[in-house]
């Protein structure tokens, strides 16, 4: 549906050139939703500008829907566009306008008959859920009120692909969880391609098929979100996840040494992840039923989901006869998780955990 090709991206300013992008290759499918996510500074704005031509990429292709954007004349990019709806994150409503004439806006420009913007505008008042508030006017609304106005009037043209601008970080996560759904339903509903922009993992998290990872105007990581949550490769990516999860050790384990090789003492600290189905097997009863010799402490927990997935996350340590440690993570690598050995770490206290 969206093929970006090599694209650069290079801004001239007063200190001299920027490259924001350094030749991003992306396939986007048709009815997914993809994320892209990135530091402050990363690109990413200008690279969903670029989708739609809002910016020029200095070099590269952009195809959407089999169309070349890139060699379109103002005229035909009017309207391409038209395929091509955008919400932002400070909504970029018309404040002396009407909830309805914002959504009519659009279609106005494009000198709709009055009676066919009606007939359009009412399905989507009720789509986004605000068909009690038509006349009302944005300073009279909440963000996640005006944002679903954005919504709707993105959606007014009736386009195959929404790109979203960091559509929810001007939102608390109440809303941000109700605007999301909206997207995810709109997505379901309409068959809508979708490319959310984002600085928060949660956000990818919670609606998108694939991401991508971008970093100094280049993609670091791609991937469907479940293969990238479960097995991040790039530091940048790591980060990110674990923001999320917030997985600390507890402190009597932190800021220590971390060997990879045995310590008199130490605890061995593993890293499971436990994806679909496996995320309620009782794989850790049945090793610790299978080696008695070792004691297994569970350091950190946490079930979750990636859109349906359920994904569970945990921390153990182990201590015990060296050999019995190694048979145990043997017996751990033929079940149906993930492990990664984290190294071996001495508690700095006596307190149990
Ligand atoms: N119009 C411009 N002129 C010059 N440099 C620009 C312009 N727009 C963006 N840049 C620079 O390009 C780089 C990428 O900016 P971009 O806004 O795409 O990043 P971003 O990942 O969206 O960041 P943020 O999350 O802060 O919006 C940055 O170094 C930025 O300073």
């Amino acid at each position: 549906m969206i093929q970006l090709s090599h694209i650069e991206k290079t801004y001239d300013s007063p200190s001299g050139p920027v490259k924001a992008l350094k030749g991003i290759d992306l396939t986007i499918e048709r009815g997914e939703i993809f994320g892209i996510i990135g530091l402050s500074g990363a690109g990413k704005s200008t690279l969903i500008r670029c989708i739609n031509m809002l910016e020029r990429p200095t070099a590269g292709k952009v195809i959407v829907d089999g169309q070349d954007m890139t060699v379109m004349s103002e005229k035909e990019l009017r309207k391409a566009r038209k395929n091509i709806g955008m919400i932002f994150q400070h909504f970029n409503l018309l404040s002396s306008a009407t909830v309805y004439d914002n959504i009519a806006f659009p279609l106005r420009l494009s000198h709709t008959p009055e009676a066919e913007i009606k007939k359009k505008v009412l399905p989507l008042l009720e789509l986004v859920g605000l068909a009690d508030k038509a006349h009302q006017y944005p300073s009279q609304l909440s963000g996640g009120q005006k944002q679903r106005v954005g919504i709707a009037r993105a959606l007014a043209s009736e386009p195959k692909v929404l790109l979203c601008d960091e559509a929810t970080s001007a939102l608390d996560p109440q809303t941000t969880r109700s605007i999301l759904e909206l997207i995810q339903d709109i997505n379901r509903k309409l068959s809508l391609t979708v490319v959310v922009i984002t600085h928060e993992m949660q956000v990818i998290k919670d609606i998108c098929d694939k991401v991508a990872v971008i970093e100094n105007g280049v993609i670091a990581e791609q991937g469907t979100v479940l293969e990238v949550f479960t097995n991040p490769q790039k530091p940048i990516t790591k980060d990110f996840i674990s923001v999320l999860l917030s997985n600390e050790l507890p402190a009597a384990f932190r800021g220590g040494e971390v060997s990879k090789e045995p310590l008199p003492g130490a605890y061995l600290l593993l890293r499971l992840t436990f994806i679909g189905e496996s995320a309620d097997d009782p794989v850790l009863a049945g090793m610790i039923r299978k080696f008695p010799e070792i004691e297994v402490t569970m350091l950190f927990g946490n079930l979750d989901q990636i859109k349906s997935t359920p994904f569970g996350r945990m921390i153990i340590g182990i201590t015990g006869p060296e050999a019995k440690i190694q048979e145990a993570i043997q017996y751990l690598r033929q079940q149906d998780l993930k492990e990664e050995v984290i190294g071996y770490v001495r508690r700095h206290d006596t307190a149990s955990v």
